[in-house]
């Protein structure tokens, strides 16, 4: 019988968000009558492909505990590290030594807690990439013109051909993210995606088109379109 590859969500929430400059990590921000990470959260709870969530926190987090999402029992949370990658790591680490071996291969879906405008629709259309070696990730076209900035001037004018805006979850097959990452770490690649460091050990993952909505909340003007596109989207699609 065919094995059942499994998928997990790791969902990073270890971030201070200094660039929104708030008196609170972004994660934990009101927004369209929840809180950022209840709506980062919720695609993959209402998603009945998806094992378990782990959500990493920073080691001082004290609110995630007091959300009702943080009694889920497909939600799992663990300390993350002082970058993005250390966070998924140990994300991806919590899964490897918790969730057994799975009589299939297992996935890791890693998602930004600071992306609470995921669709439902764009999030089963990378449950395919599992059958691809080199997984994948939501991206959008580059639809503006591109400059180099120097001294406050243009340096150059990049083309934008080709050019993609990465976003999250971005799949991959456990064992080796958790390889690329130890490996990029190890080189002192400093990496900003999982893909990055897939891409390092010579992946070439799949580039699905998701949705603009997608945005990742990084400054103060960005929870106002994240309200706007929820409510939109009616809270959840
Ligand atoms: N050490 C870190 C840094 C970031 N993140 C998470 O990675 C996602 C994307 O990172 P970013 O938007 O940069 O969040 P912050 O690091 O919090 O923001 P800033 O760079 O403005 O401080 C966020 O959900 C953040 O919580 C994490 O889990 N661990
Ligand atoms: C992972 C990511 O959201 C893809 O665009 C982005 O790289 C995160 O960057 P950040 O500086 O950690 O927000």
């Amino acid at each position: 019988m065919a094995s059942t590859p499994r998928y997990w969500a790791v969902v990073v929430a270890a971030g201070n968000g200094s660039r929104m400059a708030a008196d609170r990590p972004k994660q934990y921000l009101p927004l369209a009558g929840r809180c950022v990470i209840e709506w980062s959260l919720a695609p993959f709870l209402d998603c009945d492909w998806i094992a378990g969530i782990v959500v990493v926190l920073a080691a001082a987090d004290c609110e995630f505990a007091k959300l009702p999402v943080s009694r889920d029992d497909r939600v799992f949370s663990v300390d993350g590290g002082a970058s993005r990658a250390e966070s998924v790591l140990c994300g991806l680490r919590w899964i490897e030594a918790n969730a057994g071996k799975a009589d299939g291969r297992s996935y890791a879906l890693v998602h930004d807690a600071a992306r609470p405008c995921l669709r439902q629709q764009d999030l089963d259309r990378l449950r395919d990439l599992a059958s691809n070696a080199d997984g994948g990730l939501l991206a959008v076209p580059v639809t503006d013109t591109l400059k180099r900035e120097a001294q406050s001037r243009v340096d150059e004018t990049i083309s934008r051909d080709a050019l993609w805006r990465a976003q999250t979850p971005q799949l991959f097959e456990l064992s080796r993210l958790v390889q690329a990452l130890e490996v990029a770490a190890s080189s002192g690649l400093a990496v900003t995606d999982d893909a990055s460091a897939m891409e390092a050990i010579g992946a070439r993952p799949h580039l699905v088109r998701g949705s603009g909505s997608n945005i990742k909340i990084t400054h103060a003007e960005d929870l106002a379109l994240a309200e706007f596109w929820l409510n939109r989207q009616g809270g959840s699609d």
